[in-house]
């Protein structure tokens, strides 16, 4: 997992996702995000088809709800053969011990357990949106850290967050965890409707353990450039 670039499949056909796997020329050992439009479609045949194809799946459903129906979903997911997956850190303490006790629990022996990360404020929010639609009096970073720390002590083996709050996370809450960051951007693209964001150049700087990124790979006019432009600047 370590200087993983994955690559979010956010696609409404699995011809986009072969289409891009085709232009991306990447061997198994490609890290792949699917999300909950492709899951929703597809459901888990498609998952199980990409990992037995050898690909590292980071499987995104973001789960909140209470502790038992998460500890459910969580063993369902599980058996999956999945990289990791996520849960929102909002969802309480209770929520993600039961989230990793479901993942332990699910999993079949001999394979290994997904990584949990726990989604910290979403790169789509920015310190307005934080005070004035959640409320929430602390600021973006202090907000981030307290879910993450919430989150370490509940079990889980990493966060989300975005690049931008990584060294401060990294010296409240420790390098014994994992900083997974989306909201990247190369200098030249969109931000679309991300409000937190770095360039790869600048996660690496602040010490994110692994990149997520989406349209500025998957919208590019030559993807495999822009990919390994992305994996040269953060490794
Ligand atoms: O959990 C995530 O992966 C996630 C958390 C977050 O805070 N922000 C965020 O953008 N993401 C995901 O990361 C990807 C970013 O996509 P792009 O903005 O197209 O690079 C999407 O698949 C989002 O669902």
């Amino acid at each position: 997992m370590e200087k993983a670039v994955f690559v979010a499949l956010d696609f409404d056909s699995q011809n986009k996702v072969h289409e891009l796997l085709a232009k991306l020329g990447q061997p198994q050992e490609t890290y792949l995000k699917i999300g909950m439009e492709l899951y929703y479609h597809y459901g888990s045949d498609f998952v199980e088809k990409l990992v037995n194809q050898g690909y590292h799946i980071f499987l995104d459903l973001k789960l909140h709800d209470i502790p038992n129906t998460v500890y459910q979903a969580a063993r369902q997911i599980a058996h999956l053969g999945i990289f990791c997956t996520t849960i929102h850190a909002l969802g309480g303490s209770e929520m993600i011990y039961a989230a990793k006790k479901g993942l332990i629990d699910g999993t079949p022996t001999g394979n290994n357990t997904p990584k949990l990360l726990a989604v910290t404020e979403l790169t789509s929010i920015s310190e307005k949106i934080l005070a004035n639609e959640q409320n929430c009096s602390l600021s973006m970073t202090d907000q981030v850290v307290s879910l993450a720390q919430t989150a370490k002590k509940a079990g889980a083996d990493g966060v989300i967050c975005s690049p931008l709050e990584v060294k401060k996370l990294k010296k409240q809450v420790g390098s014994d965890f994992l900083y997974v960051t989306p909201g990247i951007r190369l200098s030249n693209s969109t931000t679309d409707d991300q409000k937190r964001i770095a360039t790869p150049q600048k996660a690496k700087e602040f010490g994110s353990s692994a990149l997520v990124v989406g349209r500025p790979i998957t919208q590019a006019e030559d993807p495999a450039l822009v990919y390994r432009e992305i994996k040269k600047e953060f490794e």
